[in-house]
């Protein structure tokens, strides 16, 4: 197979994990013969910074030509003065937009090796495989107006009913596809989006019926989820509450650095990143976790390429260097072994091409 790649390695760690992912990328391609091609550009402060504008039209050119995207990260204290057109998270809310990827799919799966780096009991912790359905371009990061005022600043959360019916589509067909639960969340308590929200689930689930259907409000969730996590098997939800949920199902896994995400559009174009920042407080120093992103890689292959067998490897790949107890700074604790970005990244390339070390040993030593 050939398919064309955009990478965005973007700010902060997002370069350091990107190069990660596209060394297991190529080691996959290599081992089963596949040839991707892949193509640079800009996106966030790096793209302030050449080109004056956060998601330059070279870099969506490119993306256009593409069959799918990998993306770093974007932001950091340097732009975070910057007037609101000029913040590199613009450039990321404009490429979703851009591209319509309006599904965003954050599986958070507990490996059996990173249970300990869990502050939750393992018995809580044990056995979490969930996924989280986040409508990633509408609601308050998109809603107009937003201004400031002369005694403050707007914000404004706006669904169209169609919005709302093709997450929820979506989800529904993910959760027939896995464990047959949905949970739905929202604050219908006090939003009017989240009144439409729950009227738009309640009228889809009639098409659904072997899909178990809860509605929760998303102040709850926030606690089931860390004190019952394997309740849940498909979690859907609007776009800022789906933004929070997953940093803080990231505490079941043990880090932050461990998790995917996809966001897709319903044909087989995607853009595929880490669920975290930039971290610049690590950036440049070799010790960022490159596994949310090499994992994102591993869903680009089945979302985007349809290669199953290969995204399965990358993630065998990577439960097999934790369980060999190889970790990076984030995952650090007593009686395991540190390694760096690029370290832990020849783990895993080992893993999937055993010739790969012999040759970097060989280079080692010449
Ligand atoms: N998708 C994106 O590009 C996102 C960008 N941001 C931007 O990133 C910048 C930093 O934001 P924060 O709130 O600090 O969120 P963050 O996700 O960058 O970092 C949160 C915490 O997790 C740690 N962390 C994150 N990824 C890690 C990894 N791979 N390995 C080890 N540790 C990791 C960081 O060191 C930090 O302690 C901001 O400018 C923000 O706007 C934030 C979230 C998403
Ligand atoms: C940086 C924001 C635009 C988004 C974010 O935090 C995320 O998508 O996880
Ligand atoms: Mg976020």
């Amino acid at each position: 197979m050939e398919k064309k790649i955009t990478v965005l390695p973007g700010d902060g760690i997002g370069p350091e994990v990107v190069a990660s992912a596209v060394r297991v990328l190529q080691v996959i391609g290599k081992r089963f013969n596949h040839t991707f091609h892949l193509g640079y550009a800009t996106i966030g402060g790096a793209a302030i910074d050449q080109h004056n504008n956060p998601l330059p039209d070279e870099t969506i050119e490119m993306c256009e030509n593409s069959d799918a995207i990998l993306l770093g990260a974007v932001g950091g204290p340097k732009w975070d003065h910057n007037p609101p057109e000029l913040r590199p998270e613009k450039g990321l809310l404009r490429i979703r937009k851009h591209f319509d990827l309006f599904a965003n799919l954050r599986p958070v799966k507990a490996f059996p090796s990173l249970l300990d780096a869990s502050p939750l009991k393992r018995e809580v912790a044990e056995n979490v495989d969930l996924m989280i359905v986040r409508e990633l371009t509408g609601g308050v990061y998109f809603g107009e107006p937003r201004m400031r005022t002369e005694n403050g600043a707007i914000d404004t959360t706006v669904y169209s009913t169609a919005e709302v019916e093709r997450i929820v589509e979506n989800a529904f067909e993910l959760a027939r596809l896995r464990g047959g639960k949905l949970c739905s969340v929202d604050k219908a308590n006090v939003l009017e989006t989240s009144r439409l929200w729950r009227e738009v689930v309640e009228a889809k689930k009639k098409d659904y019926p072997d899909v178990q259907v809860e509605h929760n409000l998303v102040d709850s969730v926030a606690m089931k989820l860390i004190t019952n996590p394997c309740h849940y098997d498909v979690v859907v939800t609007e776009n800022m509450f789906g933004d929070i949920l997953s940093d803080e199902a990231s505490v079941i896994t043990g880090s932050l650095g461990v998790l995917p995400s996809a966001s897709i559009r319903g044909d087989n174009f995607g853009l595929y990143e880490p669920v975290h920042g930039s971290a610049p407080e690590i950036a440049g120093q070799g010790v960022a976790n490159p596994a949310a992103t090499i994992l994102s890689v591993a869903m680009m292959l089945q979302y985007s390429f349809g290669l199953k067998e290969e995204a399965a490897e990358i993630e065998r790949a990577v439960s097999a260097v934790f369980d060999d107890g190889y970790f990076t700074a984030d995952l650090a604790r007593d009686g395991v072994r540190i390694l760096s970005t690029n370290e832990w990244t020849d783990k895993v390339m080992n893993e999937i091409d055993t010739s790969f070390v012999s040759e970097s040993i060989m280079t080692t030593y010449i």
